[in-house]
């Protein structure tokens, strides 16, 4: 079974390594976010896609998107593609619980540039009560697209959530939706157990148009209705 792997992980199947050249496109400030995750954190792995971030830019920019959640931080990489892709006044919410890989290495990157930077606020804490924080706030409805990448066992829970706080035509990025082809397997672990009720839950969800594509480690795209 093949499943595609991140397009900075080494693999040995060229028709990726064409796809992936001719889609990625960083700015340089992503690439040294990149570069510095890869080669100084000991947990690089957890860093998304860069081809990844070009999809959900093109959504961004498809359905003019301005308020982005970003559920699940580590060194910022994810932040900063959607800060890229919104319009000056427009805001990324990027959570998680640890800051230590966001200070070690992207924080200081991301502050670089003054144009991007005030786009991102960075909330340290369980995702789960942030976006219920959210909720409580009155923020129902008010974004536009959301990107889960944190614990994989709270994944259905992250989509429930980024769906009351969609708006009409908004969009779900759900990162990890293969697990390296775990999915597929019958023995399974919790985490891969939590993905697999996530994408069946999507499938059958009729408050939204979607579609699981693989690319990358799997990305399940849900636009709500
Ligand atoms: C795969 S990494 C995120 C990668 C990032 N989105 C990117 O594109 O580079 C997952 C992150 O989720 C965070 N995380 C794990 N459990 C969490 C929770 N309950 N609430 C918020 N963040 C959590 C981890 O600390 C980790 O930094």
């Amino acid at each position: 079974m093949t499943t595609v792997s991140k397009s900075y992980e080494s693999h040995e199947d060229p028709v990726i390594d064409y796809c992936t050249k001719l889609t990625i496109k960083m700015s340089p400030l992503q690439e040294e976010l990149q570069k510095e995750t890869l080669e100084k954190h000991e947990r690089r792995g957890m860093l998304g896609g860069p081809e990844i971030f070009v999809i959900g830019q093109s959504f961004l920019n498809l359905i003019h998107g301005k308020n982005v959640l970003d559920i699940g931080t580590f060194t910022g990489a994810s932040a900063l593609a959607w800060a890229l892709a919104i319009p000056e006044d427009g805001k990324v919410i990027s959570m998680d619980v640890d800051h230590s890989a966001l200070d070690q290495i992207g924080r200081s990157i991301i502050e670089k540039c003054s144009k991007t930077a005030h786009k991102i606020d960075f909330r340290l804490g369980s995702a789960i009560e942030t976006l219920d924080k959210l909720i409580a706030e009155g923020k129902s409805g008010k974004f536009d697209l959301a990107f889960i990448d944190a614990d994989k066992v709270n994944y259905t829970n992250y989509y429930e959530k980024s769906m009351e706080l969609l708006r009409s035509g908004g969009v779900i990025l759900v990162d990890n939706a293969l697990w390296d082809g775990a999915v597929v397997k019958t023995e399974k672990d919790e985490a891969t157990k939590a993905i697999d009720e996530c994408n069946r839950r999507i499938f059958a969800d009729e408050r939204s148009n979607s579609f699981l594509i693989n690319v990358g480690d799997g990305l399940h795209v849900a636009f709500k209705k």
